[in-house]
């Protein structure tokens, strides 16, 4: 299962990356740091709202630990000195009506933690303000245990013995939830 989303989403992966990488490197200031979150915000939130409502209660862990949105909400508020209004959020999230196409979105957003480290490391080095290191929840992920959780989740996958139909909502899934965040980044960004 893996595999073959790394196959099939592979192109679309690395047209997200080449999107977002310039937007990362210009958040060099307050402003512009909390534009960037927002726009992850504006992703997830619903996003994240869609699998929680499908995906399968055997999830390792459960889905509730993995949720991404309230750390970016609390990233906002620390960096701007006091509570924002919830950002605008996306409209056009692909379609999550089973668990199947819940772990496709789910392998996007849970990948996306392993290029954390290399985030922070820019953002710090571009953003030299002392509230920054409060600031970085979002994309420290899961810290020290990054690896971890993200070796439990390809494990969990691994698991996932569904039917060829149900294999391909997966994949369709995770690379509509590349292409959407993609049209979301450049309309936003
Ligand atoms: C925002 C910048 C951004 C950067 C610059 C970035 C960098 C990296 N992403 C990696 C892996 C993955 N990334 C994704 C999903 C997104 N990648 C993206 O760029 C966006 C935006 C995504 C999802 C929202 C996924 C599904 C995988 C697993 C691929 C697999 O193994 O199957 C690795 C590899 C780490 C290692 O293997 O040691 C790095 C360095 N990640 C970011 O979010």
């Amino acid at each position: 299962m893996i595999e073959q989303l790394r196959e099939s989403t592979a192109e679309l992966h690395q047209d997200l990356e080449r999107t977002l990488i310039p937007v990362i490197k210009q958040a060099n200031s307050p402003e512009a740091y909390i534009r960037l979150l927002q726009l992850f915000y504006g992703y997830y939130y619903p996003l994240e709202q869609y699998i929680a409502a499908h995906i399968d209660t055997s999830f390792p862990g459960g889905f509730e630990g993995r949720r991404k949105a309230t750390q970016l909400l609390q990233d906002i508020n620390v960096i701007n000195g006091s509570p924002l209004d919830p950002p605008v959020t996306c409209t056009n999230i692909p379609e999550i009506n089973d668990n199947a196409q819940a772990l496709g979105a789910m392998y996007v957003l849970e990948g996306s933690t392993l290029g954390g480290q290399v985030i922070c490391q820019i953002i710090q080095r571009n953003l030299p303000v002392p509230e920054i290191s409060q600031a970085l929840s979002f994309f420290n992920g899961y810290g020290e245990e990054t690896r971890a959780k993200w070796d439990s989740f390809v494990h969990y996958l691994e698991g996932f013995h569904g039917t060829e139909e149900q294999k391909k909502r997966l994949v369709e899934a995770a690379a509509d939830t590349f292409r959407q965040f993609k049209v979301w980044a450049q309309a936003n960004a």
